[in-house]
């Protein structure tokens, strides 16, 4: 299978090392870069989008070398920008037909049929012809994903895109996502643990610029093993543990509460060990 090889990329601005070193390989389906605010993410989508270059490193796919041939490069990327903005006086359909001839559909048949199999995908074509201004947020990020499709591009890049979404939206755009990746490569960041959970089948995580790749959803949540403990105690000897040991999440039933700790050593004896989540795995991650 063609992978997308990042090696050893690195982008300063000044002294802050925006990314060091990262090396990933990226296959087919959903790929998840998960991390924390200035981590590194939009830096590292906007290299991968050609907008920005490295310091050093490479990148390539197939026989196309990212720093050798832009122009090849962007034929075969669609990109969703965190903020994905149009003119609001034109219509989702307007903005696509724009958008679809900067990217070379020439052919104005081609393009509308092209164009309305994408609406129908992300679930706008009865809004197809009002104008973007009057779209709520979860309308303008799938018009973005729309427009990131157009041409049919083998890689898709797509920025925090859930950030500032409402659950329903949030979950309407991750399905729309998982509907698009068959036969190409999403590469997904976000800070919320949820996207990847829904989404992505293998991922990395970043902080201050240096990126961890794990095979599969899983090996990250193992971060956590042996370090996560259910503890079942009264409601209020559960108040009274809130500030002395690090209650992940809390589940009260009618006489008592669960608690999920994270601990390296069992908090107590009647506590006993879980199987760590996804979130419990990043959280120790991030906590090193
Ligand atoms: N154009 C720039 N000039 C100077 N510093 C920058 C620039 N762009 C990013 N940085 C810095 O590089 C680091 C990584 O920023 P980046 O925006 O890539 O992080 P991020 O993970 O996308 O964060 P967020 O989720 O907040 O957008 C931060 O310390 C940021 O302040």
């Amino acid at each position: 299978m063609d992978r997308l090889v990042i090696d050893h990329v690195s982008k300063h601005f000044g002294k802050t090392a925006a990314l060091q070193s990262v090396s990933l390989q990226i296959g087919h389906g959903l790929f998840g870069l998960l991390g924390p605010n200035g981590a590194g993410k939009t830096t590292f989508m906007r290299v991968l989008a050609t907008l920005l270059a490295p310091d050093s490193g490479s990148m390539r796919y197939k026989d196309i070398q990212w720093g050798k041939q832009p122009e090849r490069v962007r034929n075969i990327l669609g990109y969703l920008p965190q903020n994905f903005n149009v003119f609001k006086n034109i219509s989702g359909y307007e903005c696509l037909d724009y958008i679809g001839v900067l990217k070379g559909l020439r052919d104005k048949k081609q393009r509308r049929a092209q164009i309305e199999t994408l609406l129908e995908r992300v679930n706008l074509t009865a809004e197809a012809h009002k104008k973007t201004g009057h779209y709520s947020g979860g309308m303008k990020r799938r018009l973005g994903i729309a427009q990131a499709l157009l041409g049919n591009p083998e890689i898709i890049i797509v920025d925090e895109p859930t950030a500032g979404l409402d659950p329903e939206e949030r979950i309407r755009f991750r399905n729309v996502l998982r509907e698009v990746a068959a036969g190409r490569i999403i590469v997904l960041s976000t800070h919320i643990v949820e996207d990847i959970e829904a989404t992505c089948s293998s991922v990395a995580v970043i902080k201050k610029g240096i990126a961890t790749q794990f095979d599969s959803l899983s090996k990250l949540a193992q971060e956590a093993a042996g370090h996560v403990w259910l503890w079942k105690v009264r409601p209020e000897q559960a108040v009274d543990l809130q500030s002395k040991v690090n209650v992940i999440s809390s589940t009260t039933t009618e006489d008592h509460v669960e608690l999920r700790v994270l601990a390296k050593e069992s908090p107590s004896r009647e506590a006993i060990p879980v199987s760590p989540t996804l979130e419990e795995g990043y959280l120790i991650w991030n906590q090193r």
